[in-house]
C-alpha cells in the first residue's frame, strides 16, 4: 500500500534571526560528494523502468527526429489531438504502460537512485520552509503546493542561451534527477510545473507510481519542436495525490488574447480532499515570455481569470493558480489577478517583512544579452478561503553564485516556489 511521501520525513521546527520558524527537513541534503569509489546501486531500477514503462512514446519520438521536419508537423498533428476535447480528457491513450511498470514506487528508494546518478554533483542548496501560521488551527493537514518552471530540456539546450552553464550541466540524464530529487526532498501534494517537455517517459510513468494522477497539455506550437533531436512539445503538467484528492473536473485551456487563440496553455482541476470533502479548484499556467508582449500577457491573463470565474462559479469555490507569468509585479496582467473579483492574494508576498512585496526574483540567468534578474513566477489564492500556513524560503545570491542558473547544483532557471494551504472556517459569501 503506498504511503504518502510526506509520511516518511519529519520536520524539525527552528528559530532564525528574524524571529521566523523555520521547518527543516533533514535527511534529504545530499551530503558532499563522496569518494569516486563510494558504492552506487547496481542499476538505476526505477529510473529505467520509467523510461521502459514510456518505450511506445519514446521510441515515436526518436523516430520522428530522424526525419527532421516531420517532427514538427507530426507533434503539431499530436498537439492538435490533444487540444480536443475528447483526446484532452484521456491523453494515456497515447501511451500504453505495461502493468508491471505500475507498481508503487517507495520514494526513499528513487531519492536514492538520484543521488547516485548525481553523485560527482555538489551538494544540494538547502532551503527552509518558513512559518507563516495565522492564528487559525486547521485539523486537517495542510495542502502543499510547488510551482515550478523546469526548463524544457529542447529549450535549456538548444534556444535559451544560458551562456555562463556548462553544457554538461544540462545533460538530462543528470538534470531530470535534479528534478526528481527536489520534487522528493519537498513531496508536494499538488506539482504545477511548466516547460515539461518530458510528461510521457519520465514524469507521467515516475509520478503516477509515487501516487499521483498527472494532466498534460501541451502547447499548440511548442519552440522545443525547431530544436533538433526534441523529445516533443513542451506543455504545462499538473500531479496530485490520489490519496489526498478526487478528481471533479478537470479543464485544458488553450487561452486566448483579444479573441485570438494564442500558444500559451493552462490546466484547471477541480479537486475534493479526501479528508475534510472541502472542494477547491487549482490551475496551472505559462503565459507568453518576453518585453514587448505585455498587452498580450495582459489579454491572456484576463482570458485565464474569465474561464476560473465560470469553473470556480464566482468565487464559490476557493482558487489556487500557480503559474510562470513572464510578467513582473509592476505589470498589468500581475494588477489583474490581484484586483480580481475572485479575491486573490500572491502568496511569496506573505514572506516579505510588511507582506506587500513579491520576493527580489524567481528566476535568475545570464544570457548572451546579460543577465536576466526577474520576479515571474507567483502562486495565487483565494485570501478569504485559504490561509499560507508556510512557504519554501528562495535560494540566496550566493548560493545561486556568479554563474546564476541552471547550474550543476540546480537544474532550472527559474526557482520552485512551494506553499502549504489551509482551508479557513469561513462562510461561502466571504471567499
Ligand atoms: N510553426 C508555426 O507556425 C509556429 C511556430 N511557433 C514557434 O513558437 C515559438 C514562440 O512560441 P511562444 O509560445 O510564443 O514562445 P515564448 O515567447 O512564450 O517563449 C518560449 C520560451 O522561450 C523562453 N524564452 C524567453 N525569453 C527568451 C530569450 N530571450 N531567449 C530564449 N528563450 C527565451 C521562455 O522561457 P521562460 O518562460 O522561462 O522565460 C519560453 O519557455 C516561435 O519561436 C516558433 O518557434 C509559434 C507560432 C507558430
Ligand atoms: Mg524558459
Amino acid at each position: 500500500m503506498y504511503q504518502s511521501p510526506r509520511r516518511l520525513c519529519s520536520a524539525l521546527l527552528q528559530r532564525d534571526a528574524s524571529g521566523l520558524r523555520r521547518l527543516t527537513t533533514p535527511g534529504l541534503r545530499r551530503q558532499s560528494p563522496p569518494p569516486a569509489a563510494a558504492p552506487r546501486p547496481a542499476s538505476p531500477r526505477l529510473l529505467a523502468a520509467a523510461s521502459a514503462a514510456s518505450g511506445a512514446a519514446r521510441s515515436c519520438s526518436q523516430t520522428v527526429c530522424s526525419m527532421g521536419n516531420g517532427t514538427s508537423r507530426l507533434y503539431s498533428a499530436l498537439a492538435k489531438a490533444l487540444n480536443s476535447s475528447a483526446a484532452s480528457q484521456h491523453p494515456e491513450y497515447l501511451v500504453s504502460p505495461d502493468p508491471e511498470h505500475l507498481e508503487p514506487i517507495d520514494p526513499k528508494e528513487l531519492l536514492e537512485e538520484c543521488r547516485a546518478v548525481l553523485h560527482t554533483r555538489p551538494p544540494r542548496f538547502q532551503r527552509d520552509f518558513v512559518d507563516l501560521r495565522t492564528d487559525c488551527p486547521s485539523s486537517h493537514p495542510p495542502i502543499r503546493v510547488m510551482q515550478w518552471n523546469i526548463l524544457a530540456q529542447a529549450l535549456g539546450e538548444g534556444k535559451d542561451n544560458f551562456v555562463q552553464c556548462p553544457v554538461e550541466a544540462l545533460k538530462w540524464e543528470e538534470r531530470k534527477c535534479l528534478i526528481l530529487e527536489e520534487i522528493l526532498a519537498y513531496q508536494p501534494d499538488i506539482l504545477c510545473l511548466q516547460e515539461v517537455d518530458h510528461y510521457f517517459d519520465t514524469f507521467q510513468p515516475l509520478l503516477s507510481r509515487l501516487g499521483y494522477q498527472g494532466t498534460f497539455f501541451p502547447k499548440p506550437w511548442s519552440p522545443c519542436l525547431d530544436v533538433e533531436h526534441n523529445n516533443g512539445p513542451d506543455g504545462c503538467a499538473l500531479f496530485f495525490l490520489q490519496n489526498r484528492f478526487k478528481l471533479v473536473n478537470s479543464a485544458n485551456i488553450r487561452l486566448t488574447a483579444m479573441t485570438l487563440k494564442t500558444n500559451q496553455v493552462a490546466i484547471a482541476q477541480t479537486l475534493e480532499c479526501k479528508e475534510s470533502s472541502r472542494q477547491f479548484c487549482i490551475a496551472v499556467t505559462h503565459l507568453k515570455a518576453r518585453t514587448g508582449w505585455e498587452r498580450f500577457r495582459s489579454a491572456q491573463g484576463c482570458d485565464l481569470l474569465q474561464n476560473l470565474q465560470n469553473i470556480t462559479q464566482g468565487a464559490k469555490i476557493p482558487l489556487i493558480v500557480c503559474g510562470d507569468f513572464n510578467a513582473e509585479p509592476t505589470e498589468e496582467v500581475y494588477k489583474h489577478f490581484a484586483s480580481s473579483s475572485l479575491n486573490l492574494n500572491s502568496a511569496y508576498k506573505l514572506l516579505s517583512a510588511d507582506g506587500q512585496s513579491e520576493p527580489p526574483y524567481t528566476t535568475w540567468k545570464i544570457r548572451t544579452s546579460g543577465e536576466c534578474r526577474h520576479t515571474l513566477d507567483y502562486i495565487w489564492y483565494s485570501k478569504h478561503a485559504l490561509s499560507v500556513r508556510s512557504a519554501l524560503d528562495l535560494l540566496t545570491e550566493e548560493q545561486i553564485g556568479p554563474n546564476r542558473l541552471p547550474s550543476f547544483n540546480y537544474p532550472s532557471d527559474h526557482l520552485s516556489l512551494v506553499c502549504d494551504f489551509s482551508f479557513n472556517e469561513e462562510p461561502d459569501g466571504l471567499l
